[in-house]
């Protein structure tokens, strides 16, 4: 894979998938995510970059409503995914969260077989009307996670004797299975290898063609591999956004300059 994609086109020409305004995040008192406005583009990785502490996982639970599951997080401003209301009453956060599926910085596969971890969601979101529909749903899953080949003479096993790059594939799986439409994966190679990072990576590519993928990591190198566009937090804020190749090679905020030179961060 190119270390530096070519540069895409610009982002206001993107079909927006995910639109953010005025977001802002308090955990009791502490004002983590300070008035953030983005919009997400879909069929494209978009790369959450910044120091830590800044917000960026803050924003990225957001955007499935994780941050309902802790109760000191205050959420305000408007979230829309294909100009929805995600925060409205009516959303079902369950619902949503099959829409716009998670893959976390350790995989953590369900102590249950390999075929278990990927049909649980489709059964519970029921998806599958028969054991041969689930069959077909674990395999696709599977196969676009690219772990089939591995993973299909030990389906009964469990998805904990998996290696860790293939457990995150398995999460991957688990995540795709009820065709979600976003995919969030915050640093999701952090406890990998670098040859089942890169094994990631190249998935991540071929997800896109599909789904809007918005991926928290610390490496730079991995923003720059994987992104078409990029989004820099500093501080609970949203510094700069736009195009990956012109955020590395031409950023327009100081700030965002001093980190990818490594003077911040
Ligand atoms: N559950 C929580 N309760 C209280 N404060 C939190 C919680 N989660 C995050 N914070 C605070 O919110 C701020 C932003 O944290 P967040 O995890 O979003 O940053 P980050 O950029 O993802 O950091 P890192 O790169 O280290 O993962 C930090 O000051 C953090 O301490």
């Amino acid at each position: 894979m190119n270390d530096m994609r070519p540069i895409e086109r610009a982002t206001a020409l993107d079909d927006t998938k995910i639109s953010a305004k005025g977001v802002n995040v308090h955990y009791g008192a502490a004002h983590a995510l300070k008035d953030v406005s983005v919009d997400i583009g879909d069929r494209l990785v978009t790369a959450f970059i910044g120091p830590s502490g800044c917000g960026k996982s803050t924003f990225l639970r957001c955007l499935n409503r994780m941050n309902d599951t802790i109760p000191s997080a205050r959420v305000t401003g408007r979230i829309e995914i294909d100009g929805q209301d995600i925060y409205d009453r009516r959303v079902d956060p369950v619902q949503l969260r099959a829409k716009v599926g998670m893959v976390f910085q350790k995989p953590n596969p369900f102590p249950k077989s390999i075929y278990d971890n990927v049909a649980y969601g489709p059964k519970i979101h029921g998806l599958a009307r028969s054991r041969a529909d689930l069959d077909v749903i674990v395999e696709k899953a599977l196969r676009r996670a690219a772990l089939w080949t591995e993973a299909k003479d030990r389906l009964q096993s469990p998805g904990t004797g998996l290696s860790g790059g293939q457990q995150q594939r398995l999460c991957i799986a688990r995540a795709v299975a009820t065709e979600p439409e976003v995919l969030l994966m915050d640093e999701p190679c952090s406890a990998l290898d670098p040859i089942a990072t890169a094994q990631v990576e190249e998935l991540i590519d071929e997800l896109r063609q599909s789904y809007s993928v918005v991926i928290v990591t610390h490496s730079m190198q991995q923003a720059a591999r994987v992104s078409q566009r990029t989004a820099f937090f500093h501080l609970g804020n949203l510094v700069e956004y736009g195009e990956t190749g012109q955020i590395f090679t031409n950023p327009r905020d100081p700030r965002t300059e001093s980190y990818i030179s490594g003077r911040i961060g």
